[in-house]
């Protein structure tokens, strides 16, 4: 019986999964100087030495992660290959939205006895939760590395960024020894700690510098080599998807996502090759999936003062004043089948915010005392794809 899938076969991709978010690479390119700075800050681990405090810096997609993971998945296994060698635990904890205790909390829930309940949410303060921290850690022995991710997340970190890495010269510990490696992109987080937990926790720091269009084309040919089937893509293509996110941001993870995003479209289309076409449409598809969700993300009164703003746009309009697009507002609105907010106040404040969030712009105008004064708005990018994004939003309501 013949089913929608029934004739769905790979015709571009060997080994899709490659290019995708979760993947970890086995192989790391183009960042031998950052490897290295890595491998000198913890080959004393392999002869019984206390790890330093390492800080890892970097715009997001830069592969502070991947390189970390490598390092250290390195690192352990050479430890586990070495008898002499004193034990090496790696502890890896993303901080969003974290806090000291629950930090401490996660350690300790990693380290437990499997059989033991897991660590209380509240009821104990921070001191009694890395007390008992401290304990595990004495009891297993060893090296430990604890990886805290998006660093500059971890709310009042000072305290626990202070006493970590102090835990071992404060006799909280006897038989482990530990280090911290902080890993963040936001690089002000640096100057928000106090000087004294910044000398500890900041004792090496590495930095990853944006990735130039010739790195990220040496990253992308070596993926696209095992993701795409031989003769799958045409290494303009890959050119392309490198030049477009150097001179964007230089992340590798945009790049990859561009690339997977181009094969997505060839073979949508049955066509047996990654070509530079491919990645164009692949460009404006992210793009518009990225002005899909910041516009879902906003308000459905927002939302509406927007799609105004841009269908005056497109009907050659703009900028355009407040009054003009509050009638229209009103009118959308109610097409939509949403009740209009009644005040023109309210939708200058959703103008207002509008802009402040990098959707619109903004002119001051000055008429002297006859007309006063007043702004007028546009719209900061692409007036049609908030328009169509709009649509898609609204047919998805049930
Ligand atoms: N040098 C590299 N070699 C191979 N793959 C890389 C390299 N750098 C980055 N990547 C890939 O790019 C993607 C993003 O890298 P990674 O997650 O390490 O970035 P990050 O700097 O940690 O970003 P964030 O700050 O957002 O967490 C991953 O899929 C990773 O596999």
């Amino acid at each position: 019986m013949s089913g929608p899938f029934s004739d769905v076969s790979r015709t571009i991709f060997a080994d899709k999964e490659v290019l995708s978010e979760g993947y970890q690479p086995e192989t790391i390119l183009e960042r031998e100087a950052e490897i290295e700075l890595y491998r000198n800050a913890f080959k004393d681990v392999l002869f019984g030495h206390p790890p330093p405090n390492v800080f890892i810096y970097g715009k997001t997609g830069v592969g502070k992660t991947a390189v970390t993971r490598y390092i250290l998945d390195a690192l352990q296994e050479e430890v586990d290959g070495r008898p002499e060698a004193d034990d090496l635990t790696v502890l890896w904890h993303n901080c969003n939205g974290e806090t000291p205790y629950s930090t401490a909390r996660a350690f300790i829930n990693d380290l437990k006895p499997a059989a033991e309940d897991p660590f209380p949410r509240r009821g104990y303060s921070l001191p009694e939760a890395l007390e008992r921290f401290y304990d595990l850690l004495d009891r297993r022995g060893g090296t430990f590395l604890l990886v805290l991710d998006e660093i500059d997340h971890l709310k009042e970190s000072d305290t626990l960024l202070y006493e970590l890495p102090r835990a071992r010269a404060n006799d909280h510990v006897d038989d482990a020894q530990l280090g911290v490696v902080g890993i963040s992109n936001n690089y002000a987080f640096r100057e928000s700690l106090s000087p004294k937990v910044k000398d500890t926790l900041m004792e090496r720091e590495i930095s990853f510098a944006p990735y130039s269009a010739d790195e990220l084309r040496t990253i992308l040919e070596h993926r696209a080599s095992m993701a795409f089937r031989d003769d799958g893509y045409d290494p303009s293509a890959i050119g392309l998807c490198a030049a477009l996110a150097a001179r964007d941001t230089g992340n590798a993870r945009q790049a990859l996502d561009l690339l997977l995003n181009a094969g997505d479209i060839a073979e949508e289309r049955g066509d047996d090759a990654v070509t530079d076409e491919h990645v164009s449409d692949a460009e404006e598809r992210v793009r518009r999936g990225r002005v899909l969700k910041h516009v879902r993300d906003q308000t459905i009164h927002a939302q509406l003062v927007l799609e105004t703003v841009a269908r005056l746009q497109e009907d050659g309009h703009a900028p355009v004043r407040s009054k003009t697009i509050y009638d229209a507002y009103t009118t959308i609105a109610e097409e939509w089948g949403h009740d209009p907010l009644s005040s023109l106040k309210s939708v200058q404040n959703h103008l207002s915010d509008l802009h402040m969030l990098g959707f619109l712009t903004r002119h001051e105008h000055n008429d002297g005392r006859a007309g006063g004064s007043y702004y007028t708005y546009e719209v900061e990018h692409d007036a049609a794809a908030i328009v169509d994004v709009r649509e898609r939003i609204e047919d998805d309501r049930p």
